[in-house]
């Protein structure tokens, strides 16, 4: 049957190709021949082939974007096809390193039943273009004149609605429940090979989570609830005709939880993240290309943008600019962001560029999309850039305080009070030190416990391991929290002795 579907498919286009063929005759053949020949062309086709065809291809016609049908139809294949098939393929699974990831190898076919009606479905490998076209490709190992995999769906044109309104549809609807639920989260950075920039991707799964990051409570909240809202904010989006996507400014010192807070986010809503790195992308039609090249529900994050150095092209930064150049001159990793980029934006990225994403004509290309973007130095960067409307919230991660320690103490050590939270918390005040010392600080070392992991193995879950683990564990919190005090009065000291005036020979402070 599967070679008849196939016959009658390429009848068809036969049939097409002479109905072409008769539509261009030459005008010496009688008109009226002509004309009568062009239109029994259609009839006897409808006549003799009873098949239609879908082709749903990897990537769309201008390559910019993969083709999420095509993801679509992947899946369902290898949830119903995939007992009836012969030829398969296996992959590892992102999710389970055990688990093989089994699917139709190509130009195998397979035939579903959907409600009485059959549907042959084939995954059709990569096949040579027609000479003259011509379609730039951003994607490794995929040449220029290569038309991408496609999977091509026949079915007996009676049943054109069924497949229209129902098959195809449910097949969307199952895709987008089962990736809702059970996808892996991927992390996607962009990288340049032979000069064209894509996205490469490993699983993601970061640990942190927002309950056990350490900052203000009630700013954790509003985040929290800000992000909740933002996810169920479709309807409200497209009734204000506003891009449905989010900015987020997270700024602070190195070390007070930028990233983390990144991971947090993305657990909470279960988005992807892409990272992009500005400094491999050669101009704004390579940033361009990668935008588009994202999926919804993802954070993009561009971290460090202070980084950037911004050198601005127009009158009304001329005074600043100076300044910014001489700050970045010897860091040659740097990315230059021209601020006007209406003339010359071949050979840049250009900060207008950047914000056509955030905000601008391009922004309405794709929905639910965060945008991120950490700095060190706030103070640094353009306004234009981190404007409100561009950048939604400007959340400030700061130094580590009593209340984010007690947070840690709580995740690292398991404890809520100790003889030392008075001591520590005076010192946090007095010194700004960041989290991930602190954090560091907190870890357990094991130093005096050798001895009594051995007992505790050895013991193998007798009721006396119980209360010895506990005891293992006041210790190892009394260890880390005596080291914590020992490293913020040191910090103490460096920063009372750095702050006093320069003494003369007798010991005395010298005057100024
Ligand atoms: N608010 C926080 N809550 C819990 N842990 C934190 C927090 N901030 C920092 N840490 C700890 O410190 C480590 C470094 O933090 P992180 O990388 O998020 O800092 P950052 O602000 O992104 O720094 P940088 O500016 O250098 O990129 C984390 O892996 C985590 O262990
Ligand atoms: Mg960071």
């Amino acid at each position: 049957m599967a070679l008849s579907v196939e016959k009658w498919v390429g009848f068809g286009s036969a049939m097409a190709g002479f109905g072409l063929l008769w539509s261009r005759m030459p005008e010496h053949v009688h008109d009226e021949a002509r004309h009568i020949i062009s239109s029994l062309v259609p009839m006897l086709m409808s006549c003799f082939n009873p098949y239609e065809q879908i082709s749903i291809s990897e990537y769309g016609e201008e390559r910019f974007r993969r083709n999420k049908m095509f993801d679509a139809v992947s899946t369902y294949l290898r949830s119903t096809c995939l007992d009836v098939a012969s030829n398969l393929k296996a992959e590892l699974g992102d999710k389970s390193k055990d688990d093989p990831l089994i699917s139709l190898d190509e130009d195998q076919e397979v035939v579903d039943n959907f409600d009485g009606a059959r549907m042959w479905w084939r995954l059709c490998p990569k096949s040579a273009k027609k000479k003259g076209a011509t379609i730039i490709s951003l994607l490794p190992g995929d040449s220029d004149d290569e038309h991408p995999r496609c999977y091509r769906l026949v079915f007996h044109k009676r049943h054109r609605k069924l497949v229209l309104d129902s098959y195809l549809p449910r097949i969307v609807r199952q895709w987008c429940e089962q990736t809702a639920t059970d996808r892996q989260r991927l992390l996607f950075t962009n990288h340049s090979q032979q000069g064209k920039s894509h996205w490469i991707n490993v699983p993601y799964n970061p640990p942190a989570k927002f309950d056990m990051l350490a900052m203000d409570h009630r700013k954790k909240v509003e985040i929290m609830e800000d992000l909740m809202a933002f996810r169920e904010a479709k309807a409200y989006h497209s009734k204000v005709g506003k891009a449905w996507k989010r900015g987020y400014l997270l700024y602070g010192p190195p070390g007070t939880g930028k990233s983390t807070m990144i991971g947090a986010m993305a657990n909470f809503l279960g988005y992807d993240v892409y990272d992009l790195d500005l400094t491999s992308i050669k101009n704004n039609a390579e940033l361009r290309k990668l935008f588009l090249d994202t999926t919804d529900k993802s954070i993009i994050v561009i971290e460090d943008i202070d980084a950037i150095e911004v050198e601005l092209t127009t009158k009304r930064k001329k005074g600043k600019e100076a300044a910014t150049q001489e700050n970045n001159s010897d860091n040659h990793n740097l990315v230059t962001i021209e601020l006007s980029d209406k003339n010359n934006d071949h050979g840049k990225v250009t900060l207008s560029g950047l914000l056509s994403f955030v905000e601008g004509l391009w922004s309405a290309c794709g929905s639910e999309r965060i945008f991120v973007f950490t700095t060190n130095h706030v103070d640094r960067l353009d306004p234009a850039l981190i404007r409100r409307g561009r950048m939604d919230r400007h959340i400030e991660m700061s130094y580590c305080r009593f209340e984010a320690f007690k947070m840690l103490a709580k995740s690292y050590l398991d404890i809520t009070e100790h003889s030392l939270f008075g001591e520590i918390g005076q010192l946090l005040d007095e010194i700004n030190t960041t989290l991930a010392d602190v954090a560091d600080s907190l870890m357990p070392r094991g130093k005096r416990n050798g001895e009594m992991d051995r007992l505790l193995d050895e013991m193998n879950g007798a009721p006396a391991a119980d209360l010895m683990l506990r005891v293992k564990r006041r210790r190892e919190a009394d260890d880390c929290l005596a080291g914590l005090v020992e490293t913020l009065k040191t910090k103490k000291a460096a920063k009372m002795k750095s702050a006093a005036p320069p003494m003369d020979s007798m010991g005395e402070a010298k005057e100024e």
